[in-house]
């Protein structure tokens, strides 16, 4: 099934999931940014963010895409800032993340990879911790790694994550608006998955 693809998404793309109501916020340019995931067996890295935007939510690692650099290099260079290790990160997906009132939109660039070198160390910026998406997770009271954390990291995750942990490649947008308490809500989103050319 093909359907009309919301403003600012391209590519071959198959309808996943879709939500909300209202029209399609404008922006006028993209700023571009990060998020990397380390996947490994049922487990999966996230950094609990403890300082700017998205402050206590748990997110991969990432943040802006610098003036030079590649998509990839800048996924690579703030996996090491954040959470102290190297690792050959693919392309996983896109997002794009609009702000009523910004005026500009996200264009978060997700990467992952199954490997990594050295030890994931809290920085500055995020403390590292594995979660697990086996369906087993959380119900087994000997279990150390906990289920993955959805009510405390972005709304739209819980739609995207379960791709990205299955190989999936995907493109979507999310649309919100700001709270009185200063949290993003989700006015309308739209997820595809993307079709293989061969
Ligand atoms: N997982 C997820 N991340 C999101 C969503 N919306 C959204 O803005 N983000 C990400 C985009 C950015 O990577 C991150 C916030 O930016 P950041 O705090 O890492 O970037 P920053 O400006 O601090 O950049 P830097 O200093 O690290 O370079 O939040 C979302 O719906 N889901």
């Amino acid at each position: 099934m093909t359907s009309i693809l919301p403003p600012g998404l391209e590519g071959n793309l198959v309808e996943y999931v879709q939500g909300g109501v209202g029209d399609w916020l404008p922006f006028n340019q993209k700023r571009f940014y990060t998020n990397a995931f380390i996947i490994q067996d049922d487990k999966i890295l996230l950094g609990m963010k403890k300082r700017g935007f998205g402050i206590n939510k748990y997110n991969g690692f990432g943040g802006k895409v610098e003036p030079g650099e590649t998509l990839t290099q800048a996924a690579m260079r703030e996996l090491k800032e954040e959470a102290g290790i190297d690792a050959p990160l693919e392309h996983a997906g896109s997002l794009l993340f609009m702000a009523k009132g910004a005026g500009w939109a996200f264009q978060i660039e997700i990467f992952s990879a199954h490997s990594y070198s050295g030890t994931p160390t809290e920085s500055d910026e995020m403390r590292p911790e594995w979660f697990s998406f086996a369906s087993s997770a959380g119900s087994d009271a000997d279990a150390i790694v906990p289920p993955i954390p959805y009510e405390t990291m972005w709304d739209g995750d819980v739609h995207w994550l379960p791709l990205l942990v299955r190989g999936q490649k995907f493109v979507g947008r999310i649309d919100s608006v700001t709270q009185d308490d200063g949290e993003f809500a989700m006015t309308r989103h739209w997820f595809g998955t993307v079709i293989s050319d061969n």
